[in-house]
Parts: structure tokens; sequence; C-alpha cells
């Protein structure tokens, strides 16, 4: 099946690695059973979607793996070789002595050789399995970038991931990495969108030649850890109706063209389609400019899942 999707390189990591520049996501909520995520993935492939995210929390791996081989079963791909799939250490696993037997877990959830792409999920480290939401703040610290980061180079050395990278970290924290790293970071997800731009982390990120991937391009309507501000914006709603798009169209445009990937999660059939539906114009000069200058407000998932504490805030 053509791939209708532009891929990027993935910079300074794996010679010749490329991605699709969006990627469905898998991160639901409310959770959806195994079937429905499995069949929403299907339609996803069917769709023309090459590059999924997953993580280890989301418990998406086992029904993405399965849907996975279902699309080579009916032949809609003929290769594993044709998807991008990525995945993510979890907090519970962040240390270096875990880090190893964590993506081995996360390949045999999907069913998979090796991953595209691994990302240490958040700077932090839980203590323990979580017990409640949210986690105790006390359960919770910064991780030991160096050891965990040697680690996932281990990953990569060892073919079981082709690059490696981070999500949520903030340029004080690649900043970190950077100064003893032997395999820098390829990707850097965080969350991206026009109430949430992340100008200067972009722009850091570029400089350094680490790609940036937008998570949360929709603000994640619907979900614990996101709202309905995107949709309920006036500015784009004015900009999407005087193109003839969709608010969402016009933030994934938005995002492509700041030179980042996206990342964005929907399970229907018209809604993925209607994403995919992004290559063939532009925002205009006045268009970026208009988003450009929207007030900013930080999304903040992670505060979602942790107990507040200013002591770790200041340490990321
Ligand atoms: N690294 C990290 O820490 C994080 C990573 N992520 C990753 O990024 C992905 C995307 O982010 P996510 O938080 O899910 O949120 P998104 O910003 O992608 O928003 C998803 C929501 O928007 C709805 N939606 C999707 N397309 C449209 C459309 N065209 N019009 C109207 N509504 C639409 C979806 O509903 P419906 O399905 O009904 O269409 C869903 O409720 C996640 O699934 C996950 O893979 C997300 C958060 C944090
Ligand atoms: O328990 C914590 C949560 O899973 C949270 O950290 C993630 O779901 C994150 O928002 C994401 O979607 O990647």
């Amino acid at each position: 099946m053509e791939n209708k999707v532009p891929i990027v390189p993935v910079v300074s990591s794996f010679s010749g690695l490329t991605m699709p520049v969006i990627g469905m996501g898998t991160a639901s909520y409310p959770p959806v059973d195994a079937g429905t995520l499995k069949s929403a993935i299907v339609e996803a492939i069917r769709a023309g979607y090459r590059h999924f995210d997953t993580a280890f929390i989301y418990g998406s791996e086992q029904p993405l793996g399965a849907a996975i081989a279902e699309a080579l079963n009916i032949g809609l791909i003929k290769s594993r070789n044709e998807l991008f799939i990525t995945s993510k250490l979890w907090c519970t696993y962040a240390e270096p002595d875990l880090v190893i037997p964590a993506i081995k877990m996360s390949l045999e959830n999907l069913q998979l050789e090796y991953l595209d792409l691994y990302l240490i999920h958040w700077p932090l480290k839980f203590s323990k399995e979580v017990s409640r939401l949210p986690v105790p703040k006390e359960e919770v610290s910064v991780i030991d970038i160096k050891s965990v980061w040697s680690a996932m180079e281990e990953c990569q050395l060892l073919g079981l991931t082709k690059a490696i990278g981070v999500s949520n970290f903030s340029s004080r924290k690649l900043e970190e990495i950077l100064s003893f790293a032997k395999i820098p970071p390829a990707v850097n997800q965080v969350e991206m969108n026009p109430l949430w731009q992340q100008k200067e982390l972009n722009e850091y990120c570029k400089a350094k030649g680490i790609h940036v991937s937008a998570h949360s391009p929709l603000g994640s309507k619907g979900t614990l850890w996101g709202d309905n501000r995107i949709f309920d914006c006036y500015a784009l709603k004015e900009i999407a109706e005087a193109k003839g798009k969709t608010i969402a169209q016009i933030c994934l445009r938005w995002v492509l063209e700041q030179g980042a990937s996206v990342i964005a999660k929907s399970f229907n059939k018209k809604r993925m389609e209607e994403n995919l539906e992004i290559f063939d114009w532009s925002l205009s000069v006045e268009e970026l400019e208009k988003i450009r200058g929207l007030p900013q407000c930080k999304f903040n998932s992670i505060g979602t899942f942790i107990e507040p504490s200013a002591e770790l805030e200041a340490q990321l």
C-alpha cells in the first residue's frame, strides 16, 4: 500500500533512519479494551499511518503488536520494516539494571525483534510500582540520568532499538545528557501545540540536532491529562474556518511547519483520516504570525499523575 506520509530523518542517531512525520498515539483515556485498540490500529494502518507511539505504561504494546501481526497477515503491509514503532521506559524501571529487561519486556509485548525508537518517558524515577494516583511525592525522584542513559545506549548497541531518545525533558536536562552521551538523544518527545509552543526548547533542540516530536498536539481533548482549550480557542477556530480546514488540521500542520513531527491520537476512522489531510497545503505568513501571538498556557500532563513538589520541579 502506498505510504502517503512524508518522512524525516531522525537526526544524529543511526545513519539512514527516518521517521514518518505523523504518528498515531495509543494512550487512551478512558482506557479502551485491547480489542478496540487493536481494531483502531489496524484501521490506522489501512488509512496510511506507518508510525505508532506506545509506552509500557499505556498497556497498548500488546494490542499494537497484535495489530501489526494482523496487518501483516491480511497484507496491509508486507514487512514490519515498513513501520516505525516507538515505546518508552516507564519511571519504575528508570534505573540502569532495569532498562534492558524493560525494553525486552516491551519487545515481548509487541512481538517484535526491535524498536525504531526507545524513549525515557519522563526524567523521573518511581521508587516502586505506583500504589495510588497521584503518585506520592516521596516515591518520586529525578532519575540518575548518566547511568540510565548509558543503559539506553546499550539498548541501541545491542540492536534492541534503532534509536534512543527522551520525552518530557527540559533543555537543562538535555544539556546534562549531552555532556556525557556517547550516543546523543535522537528525539525529545514533548507537549507541543499552538497554545504551548515550546519556542525556546525547539530552538535549543534545533541547535543541538535533536529532533522534536510533539505529543498532545490537540491538547489531549477528553483525557484525564488534557482539556478542551485547543478546540475552544476562538483564534484557531477563525483560522480554520477561513481556510476550510478543521482546528485539528490547523494544529497538526502548524507543528509540522515548526520542523517537528507530530503524534496525534484518534481511534475514530473519520478523524484519523482527517488528521492525515495536512500535506498538500500550508499556513500563510499571516496565519503563522497570528498563532505565534497566542497566549501560552503550560499543559503539564505529569501534574495530573504525581503530587505537586516544588523541590522536584526545581530539579527538572
Ligand atoms: N510522552 C508523553 O509523556 C506523552 C505522550 N503522548 C502520546 O501522544 C499521543 C497523542 O496525545 P494525546 O494526549 O492522546 O492527545 P491528542 O492531543 O492527540 O488528542 C487526542 C484527543 O483528540 C481527539 N481527536 C483526535 N483527532 C481529532 C480531530 N480531528 N477532531 C477532533 N478531535 C480529535 C481524540 O478523540 P478520538 O479518538 O475520539 O478521535 C482524543 O480525544 C498519545 O496517544 C501518546 O501516544 C501523550 C501524552 C504524553
Ligand atoms: O501514570 C502516568 C501516566 O501514564 C502518564 O505519565 C502518561 O500517560 C503520559 O501522560 C503519557 O500519555 O505519556
